[in-house]
């Protein structure tokens, strides 16, 4: 997805510039846009109510527009006839995206070299970064080399899982007891005990699954049950869509329509914009082929890369290099955090050009692999 391109679809545009009758797409809908928008001390966010509007038809074809753009289509390989070969329509154009963001394994020896003398954190995402895309999201196992290799790298440097999912899931999923978790699109981190030099009122000190002390911060603990009322009434507005799912991360829902004709698309983003408007402190964000509520929160991806560096003491040093590989829009909040500061690199996964605030890119989780793998190497 060009995130350039979004900002042409209704449904995507910058809220700040849209004017209060603009086709009466609830304000929970469109994605949040920190400029202009006023901060309470409690983290929530002030949203403009928009009029219902009467373009029905426009509005059909934005939602269409915003879940295709959302997830991109793949390298179509074709045959080149004359020599037989294969050749890929998109090879040149993938190409030419490499120059503004560099291969982390071809560029691996200028990473390192910052790296020096410094220590290096990682943040993780895992859907389509350690684990591939598939279209059952319950099956979407990581490999064991896969796991090899994470368990590797945290034996090295700090290094937390940040993922959509909700914390148990994708704790399920990765298995490692040597990471620190943030589910729910950052909504919820176990981090390490640490003392938290800044306000966050939310902490609380648990127990983790193996009797350690963790820190627990869940700024949006108050909207679960909203978030379990809204979980259920999409299960059920969703129901006799063939293929659409509905997964319940937590302090988040994901509405799945991977399996759905596309023919049905724009009926699933209706539907979920009739529930949503009878809840103004829930917004929505595209991902891959999902649609995902959440809380009007100023809290994100980025700002969880932030709490977590600070719960590990790493906040404010010059010697730490953070590096943040993810594959999805969401993860564009923490690119953004490493790179306004200058603080670290974001490593988009992506085997399509896409528009990013990320300083350099991989294929795939192969690749994502290979290069946890030359990291290890390295320190060594
Ligand atoms: O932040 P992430 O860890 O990347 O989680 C984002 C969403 O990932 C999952 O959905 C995506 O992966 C599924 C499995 O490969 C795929 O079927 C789906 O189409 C993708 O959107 C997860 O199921 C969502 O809940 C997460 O929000």
């Amino acid at each position: 997805m060009d995130l350039k391109s979004s900002h042409t679809s209704p449904v995507l545009a910058d809220p700040a510039i849209m004017n209060d009758s603009m086709l009466g797409i609830h304000p929970g809908l469109l994605p949040y846009s920190p400029t202009g928008a006023a901060f309470s001390p409690a983290l929530f966010l002030t949203i403009p109510r928009r009029k219902p509007g009467i373009l029905d038809d426009v509005r059909s074809s934005a939602w269409l527009d915003a879940m295709k753009s959302s997830s991109p289509t793949h390298n179509k390989i074709t045959k080149d006839s004359s020599t037989d070969q294969p050749s890929n329509d998109n090879d040149d154009a993938y190409c030419n995206w490499m120059l503004k963001y560099p291969s982390a394994l071809a560029s691996f020896e200028q990473i390192t070299n910052c790296a020096k003398r410094k220590r290096l954190a990682l943040f993780l995402d895992y859907d389509g970064c350690l684990s591939p895309i598939v279209d059952n999201p319950d099956l979407a196992f990581m490999s064991n080399s896969m796991r090899g290799a994470v368990r590797n790298a945290a034996k090295y440097f700090p290094t937390a899982i940040i993922s959509g999912r909700s914390r148990d899931k994708v704790f399920q999923f990765v298995g490692l007891t040597e990471l620190y978790y943030a589910g729910s699109h950052g909504m919820d981190i176990m981090g390490p005990v640490q003392p938290i030099s800044n306000d966050q009122t939310k902490s609380i000190r648990s127990i983790d699954k193996q009797g350690k002390e963790v820190n627990l911060f869940q700024p949006a603990s108050e909207f679960l049950p909203m978030i379990n009322e809204v979980f259920k009434s999409l299960v059920e507005i969703t129901k006799d869509i063939i293929g659409a799912k509905v997964e319940n991360n937590k302090f988040c829902v994901s509405v799945h329509y991977r399996n759905v004709e596309e023919k049905s698309w724009t009926t699933i983003g209706q539907s979920v914009e009739e529930i949503l408007k009878d809840y103004p402190r829930l917004r929505l964000t595209h991902g891959r082929k999902v649609l995902e509520i959440r809380p009007v929160l100023d809290w994100d991806k980025g700002k969880a890369v932030e709490f977590l560096l600070e719960s590990l003491g790493l906040s404010n040093c010059n010697n730490v290099l953070p590096i943040y590989v993810g594959d999805d829009r969401t993860d564009e909040d923490a690119f953004k955090v490493l790179k306004e500061g200058n603080r670290g690199y974001g490593i988009l996964v992506s085997s399509v050009p896409k528009e990013s605030n990320a300083s350099y890119s991989l294929r795939d989780p192969s690749e994502v692999m290979e290069f946890l793998k030359c990291l290890v190497r390295w320190k060594k």
